[in-house]
């Protein structure tokens, strides 16, 4: 099995757990990208379901794909977010953001009963960190505030090269939300709910890829078929309106 099908299967078995009605967070990337067309088979089928896309890309795909969409402005709670990752540990903690799309990303889960992260099996790691860690800055103040940033992950035990991320054609990555992404290589991070603390308190950071207590399963594919971690019935506690 390739890696591309390894990542539709994992996409493929997510899909299955989408019922009528559901409010549904729609996640960004690769293997994402699997999850939104193959739900949008579904709806072509007559399921009937809302999404809230997590990037312009996510929202771009999906609408072509014909899925009903919204925002968290007029669908603030949602059922079932399906997204990708970058890394997932054994506690279900991610590094998050290798697409940019990080800000968005953990909004849509922190507003969704359950995440269920999809992946093909080189996403899984002992120690969270082997993938730059993706910090989204605002580009004022970048110098300070890119030391600032050294310093704090010093405090937290990790060092490593910040680098500022940039497109093929070498001008400078924007987000959606139109700030900028250091790319934090800063190898296995120790502690990561220490290291999240200290990025957080830096002004100038508006959040990183650490995705901590958001992930209630996942949902993995290798080649010898799939496995599955947590518990996908899982639900979270999410602000009530
Ligand atoms: O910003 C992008 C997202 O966090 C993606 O979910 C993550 O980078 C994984 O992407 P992929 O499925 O392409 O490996």
């Amino acid at each position: 099995m390739s890696v591309e099908d390894a990542k539709r299967e994992a996409a493929a078995r997510a899909v299955a757990l989408v019922e009528d009605g559901m409010r549904l967070g729609l996640g960004t990337g690769s293997t994402a990208k699997h999850f939104v067309a193959l739900l949008g088979e579904r709806v072509r089928g007559g399921l009937s379901v809302i999404g809230v896309p997590t990037s312009e890309r996510t929202r771009a795909q999906a609408e072509a794909e014909g899925i009903p969409l919204s925002d968290l402005d007029a669908t603030p709670q949602l059922d079932l977010t399906v997204d990708g990752a970058d890394e997932i540990d054994e506690d279900l903690r991610l590094i998050k953001g290798g697409g940019g799309a990080l800000l968005r990303e953990k909004i849509v889960a922190a507003a969704s009963a359950r995440m269920i992260v999809i992946a093909d099996d080189s996403k899984r790691v002992a120690v969270l960190g082997r993938f730059p860690l993706p910090i989204e800055v605002v580009p004022f103040g970048l110098g300070a505030t890119k030391l600032a940033v050294r310093d704090a992950a010093a405090g937290a035990g990790c060092r490593g090269d910040l680098r500022l991320r940039r497109q093929a054609d070498s001008s400078l990555f924007v987000t959606d939300g139109g700030h900028y992404i250091v790319d934090a290589a800063f190898g296995a991070i120790p502690d990561p709910e220490d290291l999240s603390r200290a990025l957080l308190a830096v002004p100038g950071v508006v959040d990183h890829g650490l995705f901590i207590g958001l992930a209630t399963a996942a949902i993995v594919a290798s080649p010898h078929g799939i496995s599955t971690y947590g518990d996908l019935t899982k639900t979270r506690m999410v602000p009530r309106s």
